[in-house]
């Protein structure tokens, strides 16, 4: 099973985007050590989880047919610097490269779930190059030690609708299709963030900001 929040963000961006030219969407993955991001990035990649990773920092690329539209995604898979300073987790390159975050946490580990709060702060204070909402995905991985959980998923919740993030709770070791929709999701929030770049705010600014106010859809 799979628990997601979605940002309200995404919701009307198939709509909305018109266009069918190839889109790149360079995607950063950050979270602290040993919480699951190559694992992530391997599953996306290959459909596999093989259980021990190498810690190399590298850029992955996979192109997809999303709605007849070709879709190229560029992975960062960061390390986390073991000299860790939440000001400068993330650097001025990687917040200009990326165009959309996910944060990953593992629910047995209280600090990494701290460190991804921190990071939420730090790209929305950062100058990202997607003006205005950055798109961001938290992701609470190893959903398969639920009994080891020292993070609820309420409290992920509750960041992910104060910072208007995507959420979802998985289990990279158990399946391949959590995964895909962390991804589905930020490329949503990714056109989405492009569509209001283009064009006035208009209805669609006004509508996100009434929902920031009234709170956003949850699905199980
Ligand atoms: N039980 C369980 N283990 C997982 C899951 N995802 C990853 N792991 C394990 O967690 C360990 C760390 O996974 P990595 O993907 O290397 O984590 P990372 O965040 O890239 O770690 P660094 O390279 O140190 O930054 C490995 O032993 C994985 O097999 C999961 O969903 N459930």
């Amino acid at each position: 099973m799979v628990i997601q929040v979605k940002s309200n963000s995404g919701s009307n961006s198939k709509a909305m985007d018109g266009t069918q030219q190839k889109l790149e969407a360079n995607v950063l993955l950050l979270g602290a050590e040993n919480v699951g991001k190559s694992a992530l990035t391997v599953r996306f990649l290959t459909r596999r989880f093989i259980g021990e990773y190498g810690n190399m920092e590298s850029i992955y690329s996979r192109s997809d047919r999303i709605d007849g539209r070709e879709i190229s995604f560029n992975i960062w898979d960061s390390l986390h610097p073991q000299k860790s300073d939440a000001d400068v987790c993330i650097s001025e390159k990687q917040l200009q490269w990326a165009d959309g975050f996910i944060l990953v946490y593992s629910i047995c580990d209280r600090a990494s779930f701290n460190l991804v709060r921190r990071q939420v702060q730090c790209i929305r204070q950062g100058k990202a190059k997607v003006p205005g909402a950055t798109p961001i995905v938290i992701v609470g991985n190893k959903r398969d030690l639920k009994h080891r959980r020292t993070v609820s998923s309420e409290e992920a919740t509750l960041l992910a609708l104060s910072s208007d993030c995507g959420f979802f709770e998985i289990s990279v070791a158990e399946t391949y299709h959590g995964v895909l929709l962390v991804f589905h999701e930020l490329l949503d929030l990714i056109r989405e963030a492009r569509t209001t770049k283009k064009g006035p705010a208009g209805l669609k600014g006004i509508v996100r900001s009434m929902s920031a106010v009234f709170g956003r859809r949850r699905t199980d």
